[in-house]
């Protein structure tokens, strides 16, 4: 590969984007000045639980405000916030020469036809990230949870086969799947805990031991799996049990849970959601994009999703309580007290 553009150089894009460096394809960083004057002034280390730990020094970095005119990425990886999906998605069809593939490596259903509906010029494919990233310090991020990068795709699309080789050198699976919808409902599914997590203002790992926080999120699992039932859309299985059996598994009491549960607990101590980093910054989090997805879901079959909605309302209305929620005060605001 001669070069991957990062749109958006934050946590996936540091991270995802620091392994291809590794790997030795040129990578452009495009991101904000907080984020790349660290970048400068530390370089970028990119660590995980599972012992990798390297360093690749400020003057090896190709940092930028925007993405460079004339430059021709073999591809680019979407990396922004959904919030800065149609800012995003503009800059990049103004500046890129036309074909050029983007993988969207973001949480939620909407961001790719959203960008392909503003820059139908470039090739726009979705992609999956399963693992927690977090910014330990100053261009310093961190891989706390396990899992494959995944993209629809197929050996058919050059450049994502070429990304697939080259992270696999650097031991980072990227699976392509012909549809990859099921999987992003999975994925969805899954980040119905970012807002649980944000509003309890703890640890992801400390969250998921308290059974009031597990109860919470299996109510707003459960009422998503449903209306996918009904709409008939197919959800892949990302975790060892299928997503009917992690509802049973959430609401067990919590000796069980620790028990059975120890893959899923495989989590660094102070890993935390994106959307508790948001929280914690004041910026706009991903709820829409989430809760408000399913909520869009219920209304399209004529139906309601009154917990995802009432999840959506707490999380919009932090900044007036900016006060994390115990187990049983999220259990009592979601009427499931
Ligand atoms: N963090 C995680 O563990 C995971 C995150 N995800 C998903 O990945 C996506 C990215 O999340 P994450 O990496 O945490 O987000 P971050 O906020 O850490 O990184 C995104 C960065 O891109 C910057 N940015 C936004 N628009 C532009 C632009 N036009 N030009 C340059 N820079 C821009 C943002 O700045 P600003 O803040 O000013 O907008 C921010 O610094 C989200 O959809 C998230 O849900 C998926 C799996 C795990
Ligand atoms: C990896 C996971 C599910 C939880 O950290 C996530 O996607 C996020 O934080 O946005």
């Amino acid at each position: 590969m001669t070069g991957v553009l990062v749109m958006g150089a934050g946590a996936v894009g540091c991270f995802v984007g620091g392994l291809t460096q590794l790997a030795g394809v040129p990578v452009h960083f495009v991101g904000r000045p907080r984020v790349l004057g660290a970048l400068r002034k530390h370089g970028l280390r990119v660590t995980d639980q599972d012992g990798l730990d390297r360093h690749i020094p400020p003057l090896q970095l190709r940092l930028h405000e925007e993405p460079p005119a004339g430059l021709k990425p073999d591809l680019v990886l979407l990396c922004v916030k959904s919030g800065a999906t149609a800012a995003a998605a503009t800059e990049l069809g103004l500046t890129l020469p036309e074909g050029t593939p983007v993988v969207s490596l973001q949480n939620g259903i909407a961001n790719t036809p959203q960008a392909r509906a503003l820059a139908p010029q470039l090739h726009w494919h979705a992609g999956m990230v399963p693992f927690n990233i977090a910014e330990l310090a100053p261009g310093h991020y961190h891989r706390g949870t396990g899992g494959a990068l995944a993209a629809q795709g197929g050996a058919a699309d050059v450049a994502l086969a070429a990304w697939q080789t080259a992270l696999a050198g650097v031991g980072m699976k990227l699976k392509l799947h012909a549809d990859l919808a099921p999987v992003q409902w999975g994925k969805l599914l899954m980040n119905l805990n970012n807002p649980v997590n944000a509003l309890s203002g703890r640890p992801l790992r400390d969250e998921l031991l308290e059974r009031g926080y597990r109860r919470v999120l299996a109510a707003l699992q459960e009422e998503a799996l449903d209306l996918l039932d009904a709409a008939q859309r197919p959800v892949a299985q990302l975790s060892p049990l299928p997503p009917r059996r992690v509802l049973k598994l959430l609401r067990l009491p919590t000796p069980l849970f620790r028990l059975i549960a120890s893959r899923m607990l495989r989590i660094d101590a102070k890993a935390r959601s994106s959307m508790a980093d948001d929280l914690a910054m004041g910026r706009t989090t991903e709820i829409d994009a989430l809760c408000g997805e399913v909520v869009r879901l219920a209304h399209s079959l004529h139906r309601s999703a009154p917990l995802n909605a009432c999840m959506q309302a707490l999380v919009e209305d932090w900044p007036r309580r900016r006060r994390a929620y115990t187990p049983t005060e999220l259990l009592a605001a979601m009427g499931l007290g």
